[in-house]
């Protein structure tokens, strides 16, 4: 083909009349004669496809030499010779936003057609597993579930983090944690005894040791970081036990197991259940790998939600920001900046452990039944609230926590992160409303918590609550307090200060002993309804 000048096994390259990277104040780039070439790399499991940009010329003013990841670009015609290539982004597959771009100037209409052509061509090919190159070279897989949605420089961090030792350690040591799930299995023994076991997200192995202790016939620890490597090297330390183990490194999305399990263990659980979206494996790897009847352990989890009132959390979090309401910062007026500052602040999360006396209203919650519930449901979450406060005063915010259930055949066994419980590393978490609302005992709080993933292994959360008006405005007519927040659950703000003792008004001392009790006996007729038939 004349428009192309070179294609190789993986690469197909066009002469460009001119290739300009769209003004950006911080790597102008002017336009100059160039090249498009679409090539692709690595192994058949780790596939990177690119569109590189390039000056002909490394004389050109500001030389152009950008390589965009093809999967995450769109080209769009501006005229017969003339498009411009995007870098798309996007919030949960949902809003799309363009990072930077590339005007491209072709030689003529019939090389601009050949290179969309191209574009579609490979973008099209490589969705699909086992396709082949535009120009033949058979390719066995591309990008694997857990890649397409979540961004590479995120995973990395992740499986970097998970692959230390160090935080490993800390998990182990969260008594709470391992203990429940020690117990969890052993008084389940049943479960487990002459049974294939999948261990999804092994880390250091520890709860493939537990179901080999519990009499497992054979598991499979699955886990996808450095880790693999200390966890085979912990099995081998434990001969009797680790002769019924297989390591397996790589992603549960990825590998493939020689047989179906009769029962998946894994400890997927992050900051308000859902953050690290490791959930989304643990489903994946329902669905690739337990038999029709198998059993999950964990088998359901609940994210619990109450209303608080702190206003200590409050006045910290607000006076945060004060640093910026300076007028002669070594000469420099910080105010321009106080009110994104102020926003900011409240778009953490805070996380710690906080005493169960600042809740204004029995908890509600929201299950997620990890046997039944599909992957992309965990995509968007959306709960509705609805309390009915117990005592008057300012609500600042919501306040959540999540437990889970194993549900044995045996024993029906919850680990709870609830307040007032014992501390567990994942503490709990409270989303700070920038604006209080003011409530009587006995009012109704109206609300929705909106979770949407993204591609950092995180969720953007949205708040609102609602409450009537009281005081001689309600009187005429009831009008509504809102207050909204967007938080970001990947950027929490760790508190972590002691329970403190909070001075209770007598309408909130009255009131406690009933808020946790309603909660309570929710959880019976969930453990009812969970019961094996
Ligand atoms: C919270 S840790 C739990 C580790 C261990 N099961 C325990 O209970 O101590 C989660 C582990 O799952 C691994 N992991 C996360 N997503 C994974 C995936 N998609 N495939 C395989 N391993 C994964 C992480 O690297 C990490 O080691």
């Amino acid at each position: 083909m004349e428009d192309s000048v070179g294609q190789n096994r993986n690469c197909r390259e066009f002469i460009l009349a001119s290739v300009a990277e769209l003004s950006s104040p911080f790597s102008p780039s002017a336009a100059s004669p160039g090249i498009a070439r679409f090539s692709c790399d690595g192994s058949a499991a780790e596939l990177e496809l690119e569109l590189q940009f390039q000056h002909e010329s490394h004389q050109a003013p500001a030389p152009l030499n950008l390589k965009l990841d093809l999967q995450a670009a769109q080209v769009f015609k501006l005229g017969p010779a003339q498009s411009v290539c995007m870098l798309e982004g996007s919030d949960a597959g949902k809003q799309t936003s363009y990072s930077r771009g590339v005007a491209i100037q072709f030689r003529n209409e019939e090389e601009s057609e050949a290179f969309h052509s191209v574009f579609q061509q490979w973008k099209k090919k490589f969705n699909v597993q086992g396709g082949n190159l535009p120009n033949g070279t058979d390719v066995i897989t591309r990008k694997s579930k857990f890649d397409q949605k979540i961004e590479s420089s995120s995973s990395k961090m992740y499986f970097h983090y998970y692959g230390q030792l160090l935080h490993q350690q800390n998990m182990l040591q969260d008594y709470v944690r391992t203990g429940t799930y020690y117990a969890a299995v052993m008084e389940n023994r049943t479960d487990f005894v002459g049974r294939v076991v999948v261990d999804v997200g092994a880390g250091s192995g520890i709860l493939s040791l537990f179901a080999a202790q519990a009499g497992a016939k054979h598991v499979y620890a699955v886990e996808a970081s450095g880790m693999a490597e200390y966890a085979q090297k912990l099995i081998a330390g434990n001969p009797l036990l680790g002769q019924r183990i297989t390591v397996i490194k790589g992603k549960v999305e990825d590998v493939e197991l020689p047989e179906k399990a009769d029962i998946l263990i894994s400890e997927p659980m992050g900051t308000l259940l859902v953050n690290e979206r490791m959930l989304e494996s643990y489903v994946i790897a329902r669905d690739r790998f337990l038999s029709p009847n198998g059993k999950m352990f964990p088998t359901v989890g609940r994210i619990h939600m109450a209303p608080f009132s702190d206003e200590y959390l409050f006045v910290e979090m607000a006076n945060k920001a004060l640093f910026w309401q300076q007028q002669n910062f070594y000469g420099v007026d910080l105010t321009p900046l106080h009110g994104t500052a102020f926003q900011g602040n409240f778009s953490q999360p805070v996380v710690d452990a906080f005493d169960p006396r600042v809740l204004i209203s029995p908890p509600t919650f929201h299950v997620i039944d990890f046997t039944k519930v599909k992957e992309e449901e965990l995509y968007e979450i959306n709960i509705p609230l609805r309390f009915r406060s117990a005592v008057g005063g300012r609500i600042h915010g919501l306040a959540c926590w999540f437990d889970v259930l194993f549900n044995g055949s045996t024993v029906q066994r919850w680990l709870t992160t609830a307040p007032g419980s014992p501390t567990t590393h994942w503490y709990q978490i409270r989303c700070v409303l920038p604006q209080p609302i003011y409530v009587m005992v006995g009012q109704e709080i109206t609300g929705r918590l909106h979770l949407i993933a993204h591609n950092s292994q995180s969720y953007t959360i949205y708040l609102t609550l609602s409450a009537k008006m009281w005081g001689p405005s309600a009187e005429q007519g009831g009008i509504l307090q809102t207050s909204s927040c967007k938080l970001e659950l990947k950027e929490p703000y760790y508190r972590m200060s002691q329970p403190q003792a909070y001075p209770l008004t007598q309408d909130q001392q009255q009131a406690q002993p009933l808020l946790m009790t309603q909660d309570l006996e929710e959880a019976d007729g969930l453990m009812q309804h969970l019961s094996p038939n």
